[in-house]
């Protein structure tokens, strides 16, 4: 803390105050969030490995980390500034004043990336939403705010997380389905919505109907001024089955969109263009690992062959060369070996091994029952809220409840100007009728689901 002069306090989140602070030695500007620590030990220790997890995010499009350290009963963490602030602001400049395409999407390009490399971790953002999202001085878009519910640790700060920023919040999780990539991929069209549109895709006078808007997919199209790739990203990122939503990867290489959004990120961003027919590739790294593992294991036999057998190899000297030859029957080491470990996710997950809550279970995907989501409707939750207080359980910064009853969020109509439209005009999802796309692409969940619907019940009881 004596590193660092206070300047002044830039905000108040739920996890507790952001202040802008000047490092003593190098004169650099820093954000320095302070979340209070939890009392009890388990929780305590998973506050410290989520801050060390947040340090092993280093990316051009992610706010990067400084430092954690202690100080009384705070964790605090240091983090780079961005001076022109959060994206929900820029947009709120804004006014009426719609932004140029171009920025549209070199901006949502440059947060696409920074999220892929999260999920390339295997670690799920949870709360990506503009406010979380940041312009620094030359304009670079920087994913912030990353892995704090879970610093937080605190069902009650998760439930408000999810239930007190409600407009980026994907079907599956008002279905009381796991979170997974594809819930992050959701809460980024809410934030391609909101460039393209200046409004929440999702908006309505009514908790009820605001979930029921989000559960069924329906939001009033994109101006026609805008290209019919960013109409069609746009919609398949509101699919309301996760499974149908395309994940980042396949955004950047493969979408109609991708040609559009690579245009717009510098050839050192690492997106190419994926190649027809090969999309599940492994990288070099998985690649070696998964001959270091075969060779450690000395699965193959090595025998000697008779000359005649391969001309070719006992050209150079006439002797017969010993070759590596896979036995007849494969090997039960390997069949052991492969079915007791995934090489793939060691190499992924190496750096953050102990954050069991965001990330995927180390069982091969073979091997790990997929959790079957609960076909429970979100009647339970519909009832819920209607019985509920909501006005005061769900009173945060963001979601205010005036007098007259209207949902109000920092993107809201003006009151009197339906922007939402008549519901005609809502582009609802259609395709969750038809048969379903095969979910390859919907790589992993989180493994100890917040029972949110519970908490929201607590929240509810507590008023
Ligand atoms: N790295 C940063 N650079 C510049 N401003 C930041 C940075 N991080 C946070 N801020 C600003 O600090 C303020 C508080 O942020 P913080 O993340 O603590 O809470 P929040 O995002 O407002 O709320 P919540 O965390 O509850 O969603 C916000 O106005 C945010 O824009």
């Amino acid at each position: 803390m004596e590193n660092y002069s206070l300047l002044k306090v830039i905000g108040e989140g739920s996890f507790g105050r952001a202040v802008l602070v000047r490092c003593k030695s190098s004169q650099e500007h820093y954000v320095m969030k302070e979340v209070q620590l939890p009392k009890n030990r388990p929780k305590l220790e998973n506050s410290r490995r989520e801050a060390i997890l947040l340090s092993t995010m280093k990316h051009p499009h992610i706010v990067a980390f400084r430092e954690a350290f202690e100080a009384d009963d705070l964790l605090c963490i240091v983090m780079e500034y961005c001076s022109r602030g959060d994206l929900l602001r820029r947009i709120q400049h804004q006014k009426n004043t719609q932004f140029c395409l171009d920025n549209i999407l070199k901006w949502f390009a440059q947060m696409c990336v920074g999220a892929k490399h999260i999920h390339d971790k295997q670690v799920l953002h949870r709360d990506l939403k503009s406010k979380n999202i940041f312009l620094t001085d030359n304009g670079t878009i920087k994913l912030g705010d990353f892995g704090s519910a879970c610093i937080l640790n605190s069902s009650k700060a998760y439930a408000r997380t999810y239930v007190g920023t409600p407009y980026y919040v994907a079907p599956e999780i008002w279905d009381n389905r796991p979170y997974n990539n594809k819930s992050d991929v959701w809460s980024l069209g809410c934030v391609l919505y909101e460039l393209c549109t200046l409004r929440h895709p999702f908006q309505a006078p009514s908790w009820k109907s605001l979930i029921l808007k989000v559960c069924r997919g329906a939001y009033p199209p994109l101006p026609s001024r805008l290209p019919y790739e960013l109409h069609h990203l746009v919609k398949q990122m509101f699919k309301t089955d996760p499974r149908d939503r395309p994940s980042l990867h396949t955004i950047l290489t493969s979408h109609r969109a991708s040609r559009l959004l690579r245009t717009h990120l510098p050839p050192q961003a690492g997106v190419a263009e994926e190649r027809p027919g090969r999309t599940k590739r492994w990288n070099r790294e998985e690649g070696e690992k998964v001959l270091r593992l075969l060779g450690d294991k000395s699965l193959m036999k090595t025998e000697t062959l008779q000359g005649g057998e391969f001309p070719q190899s006992s050209s150079e000297g006439g002797e017969p060369r010993p070759r590596k030859r896979w036995p007849a029957e494969p090997s039960d080491s390997i069949v052991q070996e492969l079915a007791s470990r995934s090489p793939l996710s060691d190499s992924l997950t190496s750096n953050a091994s102990d954050t069991s809550t965001q990330r995927a279970s180390e069982e091969p995907e073979h091997r790990r029952p997929r959790r079957r989501w609960e076909p429970e409707p979100p009647e339970k939750l519909l009832s819920l809220l209607e019985k509920a207080r909501l006005s005061r359980a769900f009173s945060t910064f963001l979601i205010k409840r005036g007098d007259e009853d209207p949902l109000v969020g920092p993107l809201s109509p003006p009151q009197g100007d339906d922007t939402d439209g008549p519901e005609p005009e809502v582009t609802a999802d259609e395709s969750r009728l038809q048969p379903r796309s095969d979910d390859d692409d919907t790589d992993f969940e989180e493994d100890s689901p917040c029972d949110w619907m519970h908490q929201a019940e607590k929240m509810f009881s507590e008023q």
